[in-house]
């Protein structure tokens, strides 16, 4: 480099889809803690609006109804790979909103339109903001949310793993009970009219079933690498 001059990482955004329990949340925090990068849990985001919606009495049921208040919460994310937050005007729903109620209704609420544009905008406006770049996770960065991300990782794994990764963190759920689960969810996700869970066209697919979470780590910091290399 020439006068001595000191190269700075340009910032890079990195965009991770995949289907429920592929390893999104997992390998995004680790990827962007080890390079220093800002971190968005997109789907928290719709978790959070959803359980806003039944702490209201909202009937999730009811797209119009949900349409006419998506609005009204003021959703905020913590983008710290170490520790991520959120909250729902203010109020921390870091916990509530893992719940297998919220979990159930979540695909139903995230289908609605209007419920999109509000999320889609604000983690445009998260991505926009991080400086020296983010991993953002969900269905539909890399389509939709942020087309034009440096990288766009698609992950993918058998229902059979998935549901085993799964059963192990609810220590002891039923195995083909949780399979069931996360397939009825994947298909609600993928079936919806409005920006769907999706494969982008330019998306590197890795399938994780026969990887460990470090293997898969590893894979995602070195496509990360080499794109920041202009390989
Ligand atoms: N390659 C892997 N091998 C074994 N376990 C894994 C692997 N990747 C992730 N896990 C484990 O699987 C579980 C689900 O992972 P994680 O929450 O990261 O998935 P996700 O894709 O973000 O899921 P969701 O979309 O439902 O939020 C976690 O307990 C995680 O530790
Ligand atoms: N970009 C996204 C991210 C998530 N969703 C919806 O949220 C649900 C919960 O996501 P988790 O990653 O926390 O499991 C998911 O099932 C989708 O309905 C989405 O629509 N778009």
């Amino acid at each position: 480099m020439e006068n001595g001059a000191v190269r700075t990482a340009q910032p890079v955004i990195v965009a991770i889809d995949g289907p429920s329990g592929t390893g999104k949340s997992s390998t995004s925090k680790a990827v962007a803690a080890q390079l220093g990068l800002s971190y968005l849990d997109t789907g928290a985001q719709y978790r959070a609006i959803t359980w806003w919606m039944v702490a209201n009495g909202i009937d999730v049921e009811d797209p119009s109804a949900i349409a006419a208040v998506a609005g009204k919460p003021e959703i905020v994310s913590g983008t710290d790979p170490d520790a991520p937050t959120i909250t729902v005007d203010g109020v921390d729903v870091a916990a509530p909103i893992r719940t297998q109620d919220v979990t159930s209704k979540v695909s139903a609420v995230s289908a609605v339109p209007e419920v999109r544009a509000r999320i889609t905008e604000l983690q445009r406006s998260v991505a926009a903001a991080a400086g020296r770049g983010i991993v953002v996770e969900g269905r539909d960065i890399g389509t939709t949310v942020l087309p034009d991300a440096d990288l766009k990782i698609f992950l993918t794994a058998s229902p059979e793993a998935r549901a085993a990764r799964r059963s192990g963190e609810l220590k002891g759920a039923d195995v083909d009970a949780t399979r069931e689960a996360l397939i009825k969810r994947d298909t609600a996700d993928s079936s919806r009219k409005t920006s769907p869970l999706a494969k982008a066209d330019d998306a590197v697919e890795v399938d994780t079933t026969d990887l460990t979470l470090s293997q898969v780590i590893e894979c995602v910091v070195t496509l990360v690498e080499e794109k920041r290399a202009g390989k």
